[in-house]
């Protein structure tokens, strides 16, 4: 599997830009709440190590993954926040609930990305199993929230650079 043996979150080869400019959102899921907290704990360091200032990073928990579309966007009217990172972790129970709330997290984000015309980052890891979840929240598998945290930094501040241009 393309996942075997690699950490997801080795980002040693990119250049990520300087993240004190710019202020962002962090939604996190308390379904799964030691997993999410590991991923929190991931994108708030990955923000500071690359430069963002504590003042200009704002948290919010909301109930499950399904909500983080709408703490995204309640969080895109206020603050004037330019970039948010959503953070949740569904796993596979007995039942489809997994599939629905997979596909409507993933589409309800895209769409408020395009609604407020900012970053919405998909930091919600979608598992079978709670040791896969694990892995990529701290584990073998890297964390998927210090991915999350420098996707926005990346985006942002392409926004940036390209706000003159569009
Ligand atoms: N089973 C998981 C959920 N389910 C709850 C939903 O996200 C939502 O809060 C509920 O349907 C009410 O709208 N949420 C997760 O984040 N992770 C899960 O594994
Ligand atoms: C993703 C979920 O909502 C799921 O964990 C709920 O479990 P079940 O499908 O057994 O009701």
């Amino acid at each position: 599997m393309a996942t075997q043996l690699k950490n997801l979150s080795d980002f040693s080869h990119t250049t990520v830009p300087n993240a004190a400019p710019y202020r962002y959102g962090i939604v996190v899921a308390e379904w799964n709440a030691k997993i999410t907290g590991a991923l929190y704990e991931g994108a708030y360091q990955s923000l500071i190590k690359h430069g963002a200032q504590e003042s200009q990073i704002y948290t919010y928990s909301v109930p499950g993954s399904f909500e983080l579309i709408s703490g995204a966007d309640i969080l895109l009217k206020s603050n004037n926040i330019d970039t948010v990172i959503c953070l949740g972790c569904v796993i596979q129970g007995e039942t489809r609930h997994f599939d629905f709330i997979c596909q409507a997290v993933a589409t309800g984000l895209s769409n408020v990305a395009l609604k407020h015309e900012k970053p919405v980052i998909f930091g919600v890891l979608t598992t079978d199993n709670e040791q896969q979840a694990f892995d990529r929240a701290g584990g073998k598998h890297g964390n998927k929230g210090d991915e999350a945290a420098i996707t926005a930094i990346k985006m942002v501040d392409l926004a940036n650079q390209l706000k003159p241009i569009i």
